[in-house]
């Protein structure tokens, strides 16, 4: 319980008042623990993602974050998105640096210089860190909306599909990167993704959602189908993940879940 850092309750959103998106949504998250939410388009992961980062409004339910209520954007939770929002103006480090100084106003240029380069040396962007968005790659700039997120040391990160974008040996290899950070910095993540292997490689828990569905007796909200807990150790990678006891029926269910039972017809 005293390691419960959020706490999610009966979430629910409705655009029309009749078909709610989801509803009855609670889930928690424990400090230092890595989540990762599946499920199809337009069940609404980026709705809670963006309810969670205070960024939207629930219709229903409440969030709490260390007790608190969340009621909107905060230095606390550093958000990710599948577009990574860079000033297409400012460097690698004026994008890191901006971040930085919004969390610590006091800072001292040369306390925020060595922040900022540490934190891009993370992500292996050191000899980058003085281009512009427009001359990185696509791996390159998600990097440094990483590096940037991480870089304020927010109490927890959100990330929407942030490898959606990018090739696939380009997202196994910042896939790793990540995984190496959080573990390093035991930094408290909640994740959207598609990628079956992807929520197995990083998640300690994967949220399954459904969808809403017409049934027989009416129309049916989607919602939190089943919170899986992955059994595989936590010291896995991607080149053993697919040796471990465990890993075959854990991608079994959760594929049996979306081809199957995700979107009830
Ligand atoms: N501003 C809006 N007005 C009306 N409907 C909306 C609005 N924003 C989202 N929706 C609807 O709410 C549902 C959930 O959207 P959301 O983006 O949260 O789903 P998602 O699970 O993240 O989908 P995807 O995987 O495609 O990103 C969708 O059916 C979408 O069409």
């Amino acid at each position: 319980m005293k390691n419960e850092l959020l706490q999610v309750q009966g979430l629910g959103k409705a655009y029309l008042p009749s078909k709610p998106v989801f509803s009855e949504v609670s889930f928690t998250l424990d400090r230092g623990e890595f989540v990762c939410i599946i499920g199809h388009s337009g069940c609404g992961k980026t709705t809670i993602l963006n309810v969670l980062a205070g960024l939207d409004q629930a219709s229903a339910g409440h969030v709490f974050m260390e007790g608190r209520e969340v009621v909107g954007p905060s230095l606390e939770r550093g958000v990710v998105f599948q577009s990574h929002a860079l000033m297409p103006w400012l460097t690698v480090q004026q994008n890191i640096a901006f971040a930085v100084k919004s969390r610590w106003p006091d800072w001292r240029a040369a306390q925020v210089n060595e922040h900022v380069e540490k934190f891009v040396a993370l992500v292996g962007l050191s000899p980058a860190i003085d281009k512009k968005p427009s001359q990185l790659s696509g791996g390159m700039k998600q990097r440094v909306g990483i590096a940037r997120a991480f870089s304020i040391q927010p109490k927890m990160l959100l990330l929407d599909e942030p490898f959606g974008a990018l090739d696939a040996l380009t997202r196994g290899t910042i896939q790793d990167e990540l995984m190496a950070i959080v573990r390093q910095t035991q930094q408290t993540v909640f994740m959207i993704t598609h990628d079956v292997d992807e929520a197995i490689l990083l998640a300690d828990r994967i949220l399954l959602m459904s969808n809403g569905s017409e049934t027989a007796e009416g129309y049916r909200p989607g919602g939190m189908a089943e919170v899986v807990v992955n059994p595989l150790p936590r010291e896995r990678t991607r080149a053993s993940l697919h040796h471990l006891d465990g890993y075959y029926a854990l991608r079994n269910h959760i594929v049996d879940f979306l081809v199957s039972r995700a979107k009830a017809h």
